[in-house]
């Protein structure tokens, strides 16, 4: 089995290292230490600070031993919490903060020992690797759509975030009009992006001008809404009366897919194949299947507040909203995996109830309310018994499939590999037919050129992915799995080198994820990106909002609407955390319009 999230490479630097810090601030510190709970630290941090070796082991003990308390501490299992959440990735974790933050009583329970799951970070040899994309949205300053900064401030805090003058840069195939490749750069200037985009295709300028203006109009009513559960009417209806033309703008909207705009406006196939890559980078379905609501979203928050990369790395967001948590007296218990969702058994008319969770260890955590963050499959099937399987969900499968997996490769290079003026992230399709199969699309991010401390001096962090199926990694024996790593990276660094030119003499460092991987380390069936849809889907109606069928249990993260994304998985969170303090009683709501309200929304879905 890989180890990307386990092998120990510890900084022991005395200006790392801490003895009077509390344990979670020892585990945000030294992370690296929490990956190396097998054994000790090996090395010094590769910044060059360290040199008192024996004096620094000492502290070094120490703080294994602190990170060892923290990881190890039980939540209190004798009260009922308002809410019991499952997982401590951003979807689960915004949601504790956001409910903690107005006085309700939250555990969070995590499989893993470090928060953020798919948007955490780990440390290997002085290197700050995020464990997934390093492209964040959602982080301006203006507007009510800058997701993650609310979230972070609702908590008291703040990142400072280092601006990305270009959110993409695609390399694309030749074609008749484009006999040397067609390379793209989608400025952070949303005119920049249009110009360029249009001298590629001048035929086309018109036609690109009013997709994307379209796109700004969905943006443009988002950005101005309060954006909480759409499953509450009290809500819904005060938006309504505030910001009638916005709303009606997203109910047009509602229902339709970027492919029928894209369509609209423009003819030439490869224009609209490069529409396909702008929704499937993070989709991974082509625009046909990518609701227009969410490629309103990313197509201008790219230029309206604009790609951020947080300082200290991805996993700072999730680490800071931890520290929030805690200071409003929620909890977050590593190891704890959550074996199955408790059940109270229907009575008379009252259908079962989810009323806790029961860990591997037999411990069982009581709540008023229950949320999970692991994916669609892993909520329903594993912790609720496929033979309690509602039929909404069954109906959620036969919609619904799941994405692939990714092959990620963490590598430090040296910094004289990259070409002059090289930017943050690249997309790389060799053949338009290809583009959506295994290991078609390359995708690369080298955060280090924004946030140049997150690798040892001389270095940058090359950090490529490209989608995988776990299939094609089940049943090998560790050596075979070994050998196949090492295979597959030799083979896509050879591919990287086109673009990249002496990449692999230039790699100093290596760490390799496969779909096993990501299994393992997040929780995640097959090591799934999340659920795309398996036939058109009805714009952003198809997709689930955070109630389930199960009284008492809501879902939380990218199996929930608007789907995969840090900053979608935010939204999700914020109504969720608004629909339980509904439900709980700690904000209003109109009883008998919210009834009816959502069982209309139900059965609107259930036609989706
Ligand atoms: N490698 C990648 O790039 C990658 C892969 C998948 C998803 N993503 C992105 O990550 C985000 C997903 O966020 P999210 O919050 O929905 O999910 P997440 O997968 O990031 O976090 C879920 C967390 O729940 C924990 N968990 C799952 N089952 C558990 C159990 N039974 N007991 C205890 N803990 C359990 C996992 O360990 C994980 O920490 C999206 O932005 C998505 O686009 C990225
Ligand atoms: C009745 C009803 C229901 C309603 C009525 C009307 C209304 C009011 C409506 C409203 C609506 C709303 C509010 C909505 C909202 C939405 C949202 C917020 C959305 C969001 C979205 C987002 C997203 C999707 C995002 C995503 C992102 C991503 C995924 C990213 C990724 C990235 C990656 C992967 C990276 C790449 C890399 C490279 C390039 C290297």
């Amino acid at each position: 089995m890989g180890s990307t999230y386990r092998s120990v490479g510890a900084c022991s630097c005395r200006s790392h290292l801490s003895r009077s810090a509390p344990p979670a601030r020892l585990l945000r510190k030294h992370q690296s230490i929490a990956f190396g709970l097998q054994g000790l630290p090996r090395r010094t941090c590769g910044q060059g600070r360290c040199g008192k070796a024996g004096r620094h082991l000492r502290f070094k003990i120490q703080a294994v031993a602190a990170v060892r308390e923290a990881v190890g501490r039980h939540a209190p299992t004798d009260v009922e919490y308002d809410a019991v959440i499952i997982g401590c990735g951003m979807g689960g974790l915004t949601t504790a903060t956001q409910l903690a933050a107005e006085g309700a009583k939250v555990v969070v329970l995590e499989k893993y020992i470090i928060p953020g799951g798919s948007a955490g970070h780990f440390k290997r040899d002085g290197y700050t690797f995020d464990v997934g994309s390093s492209m964040m949205f959602g982080f301006g300053k203006e507007g009510t759509t800058n997701l993650i900064t609310r979230a972070l401030a609702n908590v008291g805090k703040a990142l400072t975030t280092v601006p990305d003058p270009c959110q993409i840069q695609y390399h694309l195939p030749k074609s008749s009009e484009h006999p040397d490749g067609l390379d793209i750069k989608v400025w952070r200037r949303y005119e920049d992006f249009v110009e360029e985009l249009s001298r590629a295709f001048p035929h086309e300028r018109a036609g690109i001008k009013k997709l994307y203006d379209e796109c700004w109009a969905v943006f443009n009513a988002l950005n101005s809404l309060q954006l909480k559960s759409l499953e509450e009417p009290r809500y819904l209806l005060g938006e309504f009366f505030k910001h009638p033309l916005a709303c009606l703008t997203l109910v047009k909207y509602m229902t339709g897919n970027t492919g029928d705009y894209a369509r609209k406006y423009i003819r030439d196939p490869v224009l609209l194949r490069f529409i396909d890559i702008e929704c499937y980078c993070w989709s991974t379905v082509p625009a046909d299947f990518t609701p227009m609501i969410n490629a309103g979203m990313v197509f201008c928050d790219r230029h309206y507040g604009g790609i951020n990369y947080p300082v200290g790395g991805v996993g700072r967001i999730a680490e800071s909203l931890e520290e929030g948590l805690q200071e409003r007296g929620g909890f977050v218990e590593y190891k704890a995996n959550v074996r199955e969702i408790v059940m109270e058994p229907a009575t008379g008319s009252s259908p079962s109830r989810a009323v806790g969770v029961r860990l591997n260890d037999g411990r069982v955590y009581r709540g008023k309310t229950i949320v999970s963050n692991a994916t669609r499959w892993d909520t329903f099937g594993k912790l609720v018994p496929d033979e309690q399987l509602p039929e909404s969900e069954a109906k959620f499968r036969g919609r619904y499939t799941k994405a692939p997996s990714f092959l990620t490769f963490h590598l430090g290079v040296k910094a004289d590999v990259l070409p002059e003026g090289c930017h943050c992230h690249h997309i790389i399709v060799e053949d338009w037919n290809k583009m959506e199969d295994p290991r078609g699309t390359l995708f690369v991010s080298i955060p280090t050129l924004l946030d140049p401390s997150l690798s040892p001096p001389g270095t940058h962090i090359f950090h490529a992915f490209t989608p995988e199926w776990v299939d094609d990694w089940k049943g090998l024996d560790s050596k075979e799995y070994e050998r196949r790593k090492v295979q597959v990276t030799d083979d896509i660094i050879k591919r990287l080198e086109a673009y990249f030119p002496g990449l692999g003499a230039a790699t100093v460092f290596r760490e390799v994820g496969t779909p096993r991987t990501h299994r393992r380390f997040l929780n995640r069936m097959d090591g799934s990106y999340g659920p795309i849809p398996s036939r058109r889907p009805l714009g952003m109606l198809s997709m689930p909002f955070n109630r389930t069928s199960i009284p008492g249990l809501y879902c939380v993260g990218d199996s929930t609407f608007p789907g995969q994304g840090v900053n979608a998985v935010v939204f999700s969170a914020f109504g969720c955390a608004h629909r339980i303090l509904v439900d709980l009683g700690m904000q209003p709501k109109l009883p008998v319009i919210d009834e009816g309200y959502n069982a209309l929304l139900g059965a609107v879905r259930d036609r989706a």
